[in-house]
């Protein structure tokens, strides 16, 4: 293996050449080295009292060579990231773009006014002009002069200026009769010879311009259209200003010796809809020192809080900061649209937009292989982070949802009624019942699913979990299934059950994610009784808004979050849907969830439940059915008759709709004959007829089969009418 001593071995061997090169003695290293190094103490000296050096003489100042710190040098990216971003990019230009829309929109409706104050102006301007040709005339700019002449008594200087002026009024005179007569001239040759647009045109022109020039000073004809905000510059003098006023003595110190107390190590830059600052800390001060310490640092800035994010550097040493500091509030700055809030689907196992960062930049979440927390104080938008990630999951049609709203306050409705597979509302011992059932249902599909991912050939299933093309075979039955609990501490805190739900969702946050299940709880008391430690600490995924105290930060973004600086609790009250999110591989990461009100919600969910009509992935509660006569997991007969015949079918044999059943559920469907699909679908009313078609070796021949069309007919009747199914 290469020692990492090696590579500045290297470095010195090529320095030392290019030495020589450059004219220079020939140096042989070892030897100089062996002459410059004091000889160990203990080999040579029994003298306990011979110092140990514990520095290289010279090495202090010298550092790694040029070309070693060439290697360690950090570039800079030679494309800035917003111009790398398209999302970025496309939302300064839908900016920029309405902005313009909205002046333009803003002048043109007050046009009008604007034309008829210039008109009322028009007879101040036309007194203005006149009198101001009369001075420029009669050369009234030199009268103090010639006055200041008159009092010296100075003949000869009066008399030259006296002549000067004269010249100057005989040709002005001039100018302003011949200015007189083109102007006359002009107005009669547009009074004969143009058409009356043309006349008009000039006539209004002419009053606007007296117009303009009758203005008064103090009252503008034209207002703004918009009031931009003017976020000062960030310099380095507020930036030094506003640490210094933190009351961290290092700092002050420094700066009270003459010195910074900080070092900055890149020029202060926009980024994003905001400054950037980055730079060194003095010594044993860190980034965590000044996050404590927000508040006095918004004060120093001069900037509301909102607008202040101070910053932790992950690869760096701890007291590197980076000082982001926003033009407006997070609170109050625009948030862009979420994008699938009118249109897309989703694939699981892809990353997803659902919030953005202080920046204005979308942070992605892949939903597939975590199992997730959300903690938070209530009424801070916790419920509404949760519908967002179920909205997400039923944007994929494969996934199978299950949702509980323990608040029962029918948050979750929007969701749970149009798609999912099994929904729970409020604390009620049915629904307590309803959702242990589901559990227990959920503990036998992952122990089928560890057994199927176990059975599946290594080049199908290489690393052993579920991929996005398991997935898609539907007779794996290895499908999403997400599963969200608004308020979970009443399932944990049960008195009769609370045990069994703590055991299964630990099981599921263990062993879930691998074969395709997803644990998402929320609660707003996250402590050690609410959100089980089994749980809290192997949750990929973490989710936390505003939070009271260390503790409850702690167990919600993972131990000692707090004392590296992660720190839920400077959230102010207002900061609705801004949370830090673990996950994704990367650190703490503050984000402001996409906004989506409950109409919104119903919107994007009827968007999924078509999507999953069309591919017949419907089933469960959203179909109407109770658990009792769900068999298993998700299926129904309908629905996969619907799956296996294609649009472009309009009469289709029922052997071929068995064979392909069978292929698609080998458990249920296998064995299927054209007589079974007969049998099956006559209790719900579709009638099998002959059908004409050409055979596998291409003979053409009827045989049994159904028209398309009615079963669509018998589904739509049904999906009008759920509880009928
Ligand atoms: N991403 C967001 N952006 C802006 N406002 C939000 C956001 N999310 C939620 N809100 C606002 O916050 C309010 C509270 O949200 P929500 O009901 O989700 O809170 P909660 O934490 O679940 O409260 P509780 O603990 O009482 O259930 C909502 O009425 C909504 O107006």
């Amino acid at each position: 293996m290469k020692h990492p001593d090696d590579d500045h071995e290297l470095f010195n061997r090529l320095e030392a050449e290019m030495a020589a090169d450059r004219g220079a003695d020939v140096v042989d290293l070892d030897k100089a080295r062996a002459a410059r190094e004091p000889a160990p103490a203990d080999a040579e000296s029994d003298d306990p009292t011979t110092p140990v050096m514990v520095d290289k003489p010279g090495t202090a100042k010298a550092g790694p060579g040029y070309l070693g710190r060439l290697a360690a040098a950090k570039r800079r990216p030679v494309v800035p990231l917003w111009l790398r971003s398209v999302a970025e990019l496309k939302t300064a230009s839908a900016w920029v773009a309405r902005h313009y829309a909205h002046t333009i929109g803003y002048h043109a409706l007050r046009s009008p006014v604007y034309a008829a104050r210039l008109t009322m102006q028009a007879p101040t301007g036309l007194a203005r002009f006149v009198g101001g040709t009369m001075r420029w005339m009669a050369d009234r700019e030199g009268e103090p002069v010639r006055l200041a002449a008159v009092r010296r008594e100075d003949a000869a200087e009066y008399l030259k200026l006296s002549r000067q002026r004269d010249r100057r009024v005989r040709l002005r005179a001039l100018v302003a009769v011949l200015g007189m007569f083109v102007g006359l001239g002009l107005a009669l040759a547009l009074y004969v010879l143009a058409p009356d647009w043309l006349q008009v045109l000039s006539v209004g022109a002419l009053v606007l311009a007296l117009g303009v020039n009758g203005r008064k000073v103090d009252a503008p004809v034209i207002h703004r259209a918009v009031e931009v905000p003017k976020a000062s510059k960030l310099t380095s003098d507020i930036v030094l200003r506003a640490l210094g006023s933190l009351g961290i003595p290092a700092i002050n110190q420094a700066q009270a010796k003459g010195g910074d107390g900080f070092e900055f190590t890149a020029p202060i830059t926009r980024d994003g809809p905001g400054w950037r600052a980055e730079g060194n800390l003095p010594f044993g001060v860190t980034v965590t020192d000044v996050i404590e310490r927000r508040e006095r640092l918004a004060s120093g800035l001069r900037r509301p809080l909102g607008c202040v994010w101070p910053e932790a550097v992950s690869d760096e040493h701890t007291g590197r900061l980076v000082l982001w500091v926003g033009d407006q509030d997070l609170k109050s700055a625009p948030k862009p649209a979420w994008p699938l809030l009118k249109s897309g689907t989703v694939d699981l196992f892809k990353p997803v937009p659902y919030g953005t960062d202080q920046r204005g930049r979308w942070v992605e979440v892949t939903l597939m292989f975590i199992a997730g927390v959300i903690g938070a104080i209530p009424r801070m938008g916790k419920t509404f982070l949760l519908r967002l990630l179920l909205l997400i999951a039923a944007l994929d049609p494969r996934a199978e949802l299950h949702s509980y709203d323990m608040k029962g306050t029918g948050d979750l409705d929007p969701v749970g009624e149009k798609v999912s597979h099994r929904h729970g509302v409020g604390e009620e011992d049915e629904t307590i019942q309803y959702a242990l059932n589901d559990f227990r249902a959920l503990r036998e599909e992952l122990r089928r699913r560890t057994k199927v991912i176990r059975s599946l050939p290594r080049d199908i299933c290489p690393e052993s979990k579920v991929t996005s093309a398991l997935a898609d075979k539907r007779s794996l039955g290895l499908h999403p299934i997400v599963i969200a609990v608004d308020e979970c501490q009443v399932l944990f805190e049960h008195a009769d059950h609370g045990k069994e739900f703590e055991e299964i969702a630990t099981d599921l946050v263990k062993r879930g994610p691998a074969t395709g299940i997803v644990l998402l709880l929320a609660t707003q008391r996250p402590d050690a009784k609410s959100l089980p430690t089994g749980i809290s600490a192997n949750a990929g995924a973490r989710w936390c808004l505003k939070v009271m105290g260390q503790t409850e930060n702690d167990m919600v973004l993972g131990t000692s979050s707090y004392k590296r600086g992660v720190r839920a609790t400077m959230f102010a009250w207002g900061d609705k849907g801004l949370h830090y999110f673990v996950g994704e591989g990367a650190d703490a990461r503050i984000v402001s969830a996409a906004f989506v009100d409950a109409p919104g919600a119903e919107a994007i969910a009827a968007r999924a439940r078509t999507v999953r009509e069309k591919a017949g992935l419907l089933s469960g509660y959203a179909l109407g059915e109770t658990p009792d006569q769900a068999t298993g997991p998700a299926y129904d007969l309908l629905a996969d008759v619907a799956a296996v015949v294609s649009e472009k079918e309009e009469r289709v044999w029922n052997e071929r709709i068995a064979a392909r059943l069978a292929e698609l559920r080998p458990d249920i469907y296998g064995g299927w004959k054209g007589e079974n699909v007969t049998s099956a679908l006559k209790p719900h009313g579709i009638r099998t007829r002959d059908v004409a078609g050409i055979t596998d070796d291409g003979t053409r021949t009827t045989r049994r089969g159904i028209v398309r069309a009615d079963l669509l007919k018998v589904i739509a009747e049904r999906n009008e009418k759920p509880g009928a199914a």
